[in-house]
């Protein structure tokens, strides 16, 4: 079974529908990356996944017992606010500092148990979530955006660390990410959301493909090119969205003409 599986998702705020017919499943271990303009509904998606938006209509179905691990875009502390990492970690829930130490050595910053939070880097600041999100061996991770506010550098150690995570712990996660050139690599597979899944696709299959590499390069418009564009729908789909990939979309169509 799979860990995730969400079949014909709607979801609504009043008369507004944010997400269509949405249909995705998350297999044990993988990296799913979701991407899409601002407004395309991918924190709706994981909103609705983790229980905080009720669907409309369809279905989403957890493995049961299955453990989810939420990093959210980011977290506003009070710089005032005098409390260590090893405290921050033991908020929700009261762990042992041995667990606290292990998950952000899973998270790739074994010395910041006493540090302050203010004190932190933006990046640590992160990793510190990872860690937080770690503590009880999650099936799952759901990351949000999570690099925000950090500089490519910082975000492409980021991802590289999740990949670790993944290799160390064999959870699955499931990501949103606005720096496609960034987190293609980290990612085994990627899905296009703009209120309806538009494209999805495994990277490394569509990157091998000459004619993408041909039409787009390597940059951050061929990063765009790296997936694999169904043509059964259409885009007047009165969701009210912009379509972030029209660009591929169009370059694709000359090319074929
Ligand atoms: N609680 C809410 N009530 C009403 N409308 C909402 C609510 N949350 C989100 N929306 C609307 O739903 C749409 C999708 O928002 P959502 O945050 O899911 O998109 P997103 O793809 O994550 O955007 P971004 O990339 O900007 O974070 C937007 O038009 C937003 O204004």
């Amino acid at each position: 079974m799979s860990l995730i599986s969400v079949e014909n998702l709607q979801v609504r705020y009043g008369a507004n529908t944010v997400l269509r017919n949405v249909s995705l499943a998350i297999e044990p271990g993988e990296i799913v990356t979701i991407v899409g303009p601002n407004g395309s509904g991918k924190t709706s998606l994981l909103r609705a996944i983790i229980g905080a938006a009720t669907p409309a209509a369809g279905q989403i179905a957890l493995r049961p017992g299955l453990k989810i691990g939420y990093v959210p875009q980011k977290l506003h502390i009070d710089p005032t606010l005098p409390i260590t990492v090893e405290r921050f970690m033991q908020l929700t829930d009261r762990v042992p500092r041995a667990t606290c130490q292990a998950a952000l050595e899973t998270a790739g910053v074994p010395g910041l148990l006493k540090r302050q939070m203010s004190q932190l880097s933006g990046g640590q600041f992160q990793r510190v979530l990872l860690a937080r999100a770690l503590i009880n061996h999650p099936d799952v991770l759901l990351l949000d955006e999570a690099t925000q506010g950090l500089d490519q550098p910082g975000s492409a150690a980021f991802y590289q660390q999740i990949e670790t995570v993944r290799r160390d712990t064999g959870c699955a996660v499931l990501m949103i990410s606005h720096e496609l050139h960034v987190v293609m690599s980290a990612s085994d597979r990627v899905i296009c959301l703009n209120g309806h899944v538009c494209c999805e696709g495994a990277p490394e299959v569509v990157a091998s493909a000459p004619e993408y590499r041909a039409l787009f390069g390597t940059g951050t418009g061929g990063a765009l090119a790296l997936y694999r564009h169904d043509h059964d729908h259409t885009h007047g789909d009165g969701c009210g969205h912009d379509h972030a990939h029209a660009d591929a979309h169009s370059k694709e169509h000359e090319a074929a003409e």
